[in-house]
């Protein structure tokens, strides 16, 4: 199924509390496959749940990791007034450029796995508000951002990587963060780019600043994703949400994407079980986000860099527990005796 983009607020909670469950009929006759393949049970490991968890999620008991879709969104941010990046905001548009030609990270691990690779600038000319006091989006905004994410979105893809490309954004996420989950702003708050000293100290005062202004608005997760995020956040959630409804399963960036769908979880506890987390980023707040999302991530190579890089890595991972589950003989079909025979 997909999903129409939402007209106000109230409809996009809406398409929220509709998510479809995973498939358990699917998914008890992938396990059942799995049981009678030519290994010990259990021994492809956490193979062996992939394969089982993209079946539930994709409704069919043959899973696929064939056709994949890297969704990279782009946006500005206001907040980099504040000085909270090493780099400059030209840069959002310039590694979009750098996308287009070919040249970027994202571009050569797109190509490894032979996944198709969209990327999306958000209205890059024109940055969120500032949000250390004030929204970052209007509604309106925030709804065409969300509607924008929702349209990458299609019948017939195996899997969708999320991720994202945005000078500050590390600072939006922590701001995020620390709205949806509480604690020390500071503890949301890592070095994105290579913020060290003064820079990292503007990053800890412009999240605290944001907490202090919005906190004693509002406790809406989604309201708190307009205030607090950017539209590639808001991007991102979209796609996420309408993945679910699609039957897409979902591979996860790094920090920034996996903030971006966090509101989702805060508001049905269930509303990521189609996603997993490709990678944990050495964004040290990662781990910490992660853990309050019950997120067990893929691998963990200290890559840092977003872009979906890290999901594009994972997204190999799980073409290889596909590939196994479909192309593997059972005992019988290839006449190996089983255990105590
Ligand atoms: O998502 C992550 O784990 C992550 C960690 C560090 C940096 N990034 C990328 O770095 C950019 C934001 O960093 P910054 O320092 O400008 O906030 C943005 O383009 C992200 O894709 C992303
Ligand atoms: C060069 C560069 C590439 C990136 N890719 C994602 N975020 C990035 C940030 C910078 C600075």
């Amino acid at each position: 199924m997909t999903i129409k983009p939402p007209v106000d607020m109230a409809a996009l909670r809406a398409a929220t509390q509709t998510m479809p469950l995973g498939d358990d009929a699917a998914a008890a006759r992938a396990a059942a496959r799995d049981a009678v393949l030519t290994k010990p049970p259990g021994a492809l490991g956490r193979l062996e749940e992939i394969a089982i968890w993209l079946a539930r999620w994709q409704g069919r008991p043959r899973p696929a990791a064939e056709a994949i879709r890297i969704a990279v969104f782009a946006g500005n941010h206001g907040v980099t007034a504040a000085g909270v990046s090493p780099y400059p905001p030209s840069v959002t548009a310039q590694m979009v450029a750098n996308f287009a030609a070919g040249g970027a990270a994202i571009n050569a691990l797109a190509k490894a796995i032979g996944a198709e690779l969209i990327v999306t600038p958000l209205d890059l000319d024109r940055p969120t508000a500032d949000f250390r006091d004030r929204p970052a989006m209007s509604e309106a905004e925030f709804l065409g951002a969300v509607a924008i994410g929702m349209g990458v979105v299609a019948p017939g893809l195996d899997l969708l990587c999320l991720g994202e490309m945005g000078i500050g954004n590390t600072t939006t996420a922590a701001a995020l963060c620390a709205a949806l989950f509480g604690g020390e702003p500071a503890a949301w708050v890592g070095p994105g780019t290579g913020a060290t000293g003064d820079v990292l100290a503007k990053k800890v005062a412009a999240v605290t600043a944001a907490a202090r202004f919005h906190g004693r608005e509002t406790d809406d997760p989604l309201e708190l994703a307009r205030r607090l995020g950017g539209r590639e956040l808001a991007a991102m959630l979209g796609a996420c949400l309408a993945a679910r409804h699609a039957r897409v399963p979902v591979i996860l960036d790094g920090y920034v994407a996996t903030a971006a769908v966090a509101p989702l979880a805060r508001l049905r506890g269930d509303a990521l079980a189609h996603t997993v987390a490709g990678h944990c980023s050495a964004e040290p707040a990662h781990r910490r986000l992660l853990d309050e999302l019950g997120l067990v991530p893929l691998v963990d190579l200290r890559m840092r860099l977003g872009e979906a890089s890290g999901a594009a890595v994972a997204a190999g991972i799980i073409r290889a527990a596909a590939r196994t589950h479909n192309e593997m003989a059972s005992f019988a079909e290839a006449g190996v005796d089983g255990k105590d025979t």
